[in-house]
C-alpha cells in the first residue's frame, strides 16, 4: 500500500503557558499543504526499512515510520513489513514532515490489517509519538489546543490562494526552539483572530516563536519582509521553522532573492 504523507503549516502559534510535564500549551491553526514524502509499505518476511530521496539525520532504526508500526504492535499481531520512504520534506522545517510519515505509518497499518482503528484510536497512538503527528490522522484544516494534539473544527479556507513555502537552508530543532520561548496569555483567542478574513491577518495573527528565533537567525525575518515585497497577503514562520510561508492572491514569479533557497509554490 502507497501513501503521500504531506506538510503542515501552522497559521498562526500562541505559546500559552508551560505545563507541569514540561511540554507547553499552544493554539494554532493546522492546515496541510500538499508537498509530499512517498511511503510504501508491504507484508514481507521480514521487517525491513529503506530510505531515499533528503537525507534523514539519526540512527534509521529509530525513525518514526518503525516507531509507529512498533507501537501498533505491541497491541496487534501484525506480520513483519517491508517499508519504503522517498523523503522529500525538509527536515528541521517546522513542516511536520516526520510526525506526517508516522500518522501515514499508522493509517496505512489500519488499513492493511483491517485494524478498524476510529480516528480517535488512531490519534492516540499518534500523540505517543510526537505533538504534531495527532493532526495528521484527520489532515485536514483544524484549530488545535493543549500541546497541539487536541482539535476543534474551524471555518478557515484557503482555496484558490496561491501558498509559498520557503526552507532557508537551515534546519531548527524544535526542543531547542521552546526552550527559547516565554509563554503568555493571548488578549484575543487564535480561534477568533481567524475568523477574520485573510487580508486582516497580518498586523494580527503572530507566531510565537518569530520573536525568540528572528534576532537569532536574522534570515527568516528577511525572507518574511521579501515575501510581503513579493506581494503575499499574509506571511509567517511555520512551527518552530525554519520554514517561512506566504499567502498570495495568484502564482507569483519570485525575485532572484529567493533563488539561494529551497522553494516551492502550489495553488490550493
Ligand atoms: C512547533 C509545532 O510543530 C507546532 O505545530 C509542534 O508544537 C512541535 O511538535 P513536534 O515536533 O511533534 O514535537 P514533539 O516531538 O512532541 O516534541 C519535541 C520537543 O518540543 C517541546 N514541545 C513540543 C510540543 C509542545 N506542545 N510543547 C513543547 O514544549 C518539548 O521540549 C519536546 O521534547
Ligand atoms: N520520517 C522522518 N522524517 C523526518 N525526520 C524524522 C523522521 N523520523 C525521525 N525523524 C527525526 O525527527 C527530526 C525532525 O522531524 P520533523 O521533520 O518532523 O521536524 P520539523 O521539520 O522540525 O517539524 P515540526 O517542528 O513541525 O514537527 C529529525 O531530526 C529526525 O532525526
Amino acid at each position: 500500500m502507497i501513501g503521500f504523507p504531506n506538510a503542515k503549516i501552522n497559521i498562526g502559534l500562541q505559546i500559552t503557558e508551560k505545563r507541569p510535564d514540561g511540554f507547553h500549551n499552544l493554539e494554532s491553526c493546522f492546515y496541510p499543504v500538499p508537498l509530499n514524502d512517498l511511503l510504501e509499505i508491504i507484508p514481507a518476511s521480514k521487517t525491513s526499512f529503506e530510505i531515499s530521496g533528503t537525507d534523514i539525520p539519526g540512527d534509521p532504526a529509530t525513525n518514526l515510520c518503525l516507531r509507529a508500526y512498533e507501537s501498533l504492535k505491541v497491541d496487534f499481531e501484525l506480520p513483519p513489513v517491508q517499508m519504503y520512504l522517498h523523503k522529500l520534506i525538509p527536515i528541521g522545517a517546522g513542516l511536520g514532515g516526520g510526525s506526517a510519515d508516522a500518522a501515514f505509518t499508522l493509517r496505512l497499518l489500519n488499513e492493511q490489517f483491517n485494524l478498524a482503528l476510529s480516528i480517535e484510536q488512531l490519534e492516540t497512538y499518534a500523540r505517543q509519538l510526537g505533538s504534531d503527528c495527532a493532526f495528521f490522522i484527520q489532515n485536514r484544516p483544524l484549530y488545535c489546543f493543549e500541546k497541539g494534539d487536541r482539535f476543534q473544527d474551524i471555518d478557515v479556507s484557503l482555496r484558490g490562494y496561491t501558498i509559498v513555502l520557503v526552507y532557508p537552508n537551515l534546519a531548527i530543532s524544535t526542543a531547542e526552539a521552546y526552550a527559547n520561548v516565554r509563554p503568555q496569555k493571548p488578549v484575543t483567542s487564535l480561534r477568533t483572530l481567524l475568523q477574520n478574513p485573510v487580508g486582516t491577518w497580518r498586523n494580527a495573527i503572530r507566531n510565537d516563536f518569530e520573536t525568540s528565533l528572528f534576532p537569532v537567525y536574522p534570515i527568516l525575518n528577511t525572507v518574511k519582509q521579501e515575501l510581503y515585497q513579493a506581494g503575499a497577503v499574509y506571511a509567517s514562520m511555520s512551527g518552530s521553522g525554519s520554514t517561512i510561508y506566504g499567502i498570495f492572491e495568484q502564482a507569483v514569479s519570485l525575485p532572484d532573492f529567493f533563488h539561494s533557497y529551497q522553494v516551492w509554490q502550489k495553488t490550493v
